[in-house]
């Protein structure tokens, strides 16, 4: 599919099968998403820019391959993103960090905005944006147009389940975002979740309901 990445990786998938199954607990979970986040952050990352740098290892001097330009930024969309947020922070620990406080109206499944926060000179950075759950689509959709409005030009999306019609929404509203998922699901059910899912990502990580 145009402009979307399933990342097929046997660990990745071995743990989201464990992160669906309705026994598996909170700390399981969120233990998981963690450690499937690193792996996530591996594949959105696998393009990066690099330049030479000199630099003296106790042999020689040589030149070395560092990251290019500015620090990128993670944007998590609150609560949920938090949890992919913080494996991908084991990776890239000097990643600045925005949070894009979004939920979805039960009712009509609109975004609804709470807070937002960011770095400066978000033009001149990646940024990666996080949320485990692409459903409608009406809450990435929201948190990435708010991200452009604050200056963000270059931006991917990573998730960690989607349903094709929110994949659809997303990707008429900002073609220029890739996507990055770990499964695409086979639809929405009548209350807007993914089927076969996993249920509600921020619910199963923080024990609320
Ligand atoms: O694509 P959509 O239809 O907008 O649905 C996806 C959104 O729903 C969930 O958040 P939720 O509203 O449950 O907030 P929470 O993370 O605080 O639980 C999820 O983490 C996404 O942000
Ligand atoms: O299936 C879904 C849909 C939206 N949000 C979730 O957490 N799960
Ligand atoms: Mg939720």
């Amino acid at each position: 599919m145009d402009g979307v990445t399933v990342i097929n990786h046997p660990l990745v998938q071995h743990k989201l099968s464990f992160m669906r199954r309705k026994e598996t607990s909170t700390a399981g979970f969120r233990r998981l998403l963690r450690e499937i986040s690193t792996l996530l952050c591996y594949e959105v990352t696998r393009d990066l820019e690099l330049t030479m740098e000199t630099i003296e290892t106790p042999m020689v001097e040589m030149e070395t391959p560092v990251l290019e330009g500015k620090k990128l930024v993670f944007a998590s969309i609150l609560r949920a993103g938090n949890g992919l947020l913080e494996g991908m922070l084991d990776l890239v620990p000097s990643a600045r960090v925005s949070h894009v406080g979004v939920y979805r109206d039960h009712e009509t499944l609109q975004a609804v905005e709470y807070y937002f926060k960011a770095p400066e000179s978000l033009s001149e950075r990646l940024v990666i944006v996080v949320d485990p759950m692409l459903a409608t689509g009406n809450s990435s959709i929201a948190a990435v147009d708010k991200l452009k409005e604050r200056g963000a030009i270059n931006l991917r999306f990573v998730c960690l389940l989607a349903a094709p019609e929110g994949i659809k929404n997303f990707r008429e509203a900002h073609p220029d975002v890739h996507v990055y998922t770990a499964a695409i699901d086979s639809h929405l059910n009548e209350h807007g979740y993914i089927v076969p899912g996993l249920g509600d990502a921020g619910d199963r990580m923080y024990g609320t309901k």
